[in-house]
């Protein structure tokens, strides 16, 4: 079975969904994991001295339940899609040059080492402070964030995260979260399309 993962990492509110569904919408056989899907209950996420939930960090994360969806994946791809879907959803016949995608897709998805080393791309999608704040300003997380915790807790933790993952990953892609959709999918579409297409080749 040919297979490919996509990591579609970047900061709070860079413009990951949105890119890994438009990449899934033209990607044949490919599916999307979102890392947020994972996070702990609320209850079992500590607070810190401010009163501030630490959810910006890995141990906030079922990671070990998100790398048995990745190896369930992993182990057949075509069995996974056909679970996930629903029945009734038709996948297109086996051939052996069919290469199944997985993207993934997560805020702090290259900063846990063994999911990061299961990557054939990195990608992080950047965005300045300000855009970062006004974007998420006007999203509503469960729970919704309290007064100042963007400045006391999000952007320190981006700060941190940014710079344990830097030192751990090499070969990540910078995409400007501030560049057009359409500009975004096709530069990421360009790799994964040439990635494909040499795996069919092989
Ligand atoms: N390339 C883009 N240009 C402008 N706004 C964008 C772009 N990509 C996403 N957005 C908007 O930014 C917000 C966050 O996008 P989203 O994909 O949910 O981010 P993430 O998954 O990284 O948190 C949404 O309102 C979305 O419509
Ligand atoms: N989905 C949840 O359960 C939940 C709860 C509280 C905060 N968050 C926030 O989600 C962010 C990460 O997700 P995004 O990259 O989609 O914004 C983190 O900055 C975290 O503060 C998520």
């Amino acid at each position: 079975m040919k297979t490919l993962i996509i990591g579609i990492g970047g900061m709070t509110n860079g413009g990951k969904t949105t890119l890994s569904k438009a990449l899934l919408e033209r990607l044949p056989n490919s599916c999307v994991m979102a890392q947020d899907a994972f996070f702990k209950d609320d209850s079992l996420v500590p607070v810190d001295s401010h009163g501030f939930k630490q959810y910006d960090m890995l141990s906030a994360l079922h990671m070990d339940r998100m790398m048995e969806e990745v190896e369930a994946w992993r182990q057949d791809p075509r069995a996974f899609m056909a679970s996930r879907r629903g029945a009734g959803h038709l996948l297109p016949p086996a051939v052996d040059q069919q290469v199944f995608v997985l993207i993934i897709e997560g805020f702090l998805i290259f900063n846990y080492r063994p999911l990061n080393e299961l990557m054939n791309r990195r990608y992080f999608l950047q965005i300045p402070y300000k855009t970062c704040k006004q974007r998420r300003s006007s999203r509503v997380y469960t729970p919704p964030d309290p007064q100042g915790y963007f400045d006391r807790h999000v952007w320190p933790m981006y700060l941190k995260n940014r710079q344990e993952m830097e030192e751990m990953v090499e070969d990540l892609v910078l995409l400007d979260g501030l560049s057009e959709r359409d500009e975004l999918l096709s530069s990421v579409l360009r790799d994964v399309t040439a990635d494909i297409e040499a795996l069919r080749q092989r």
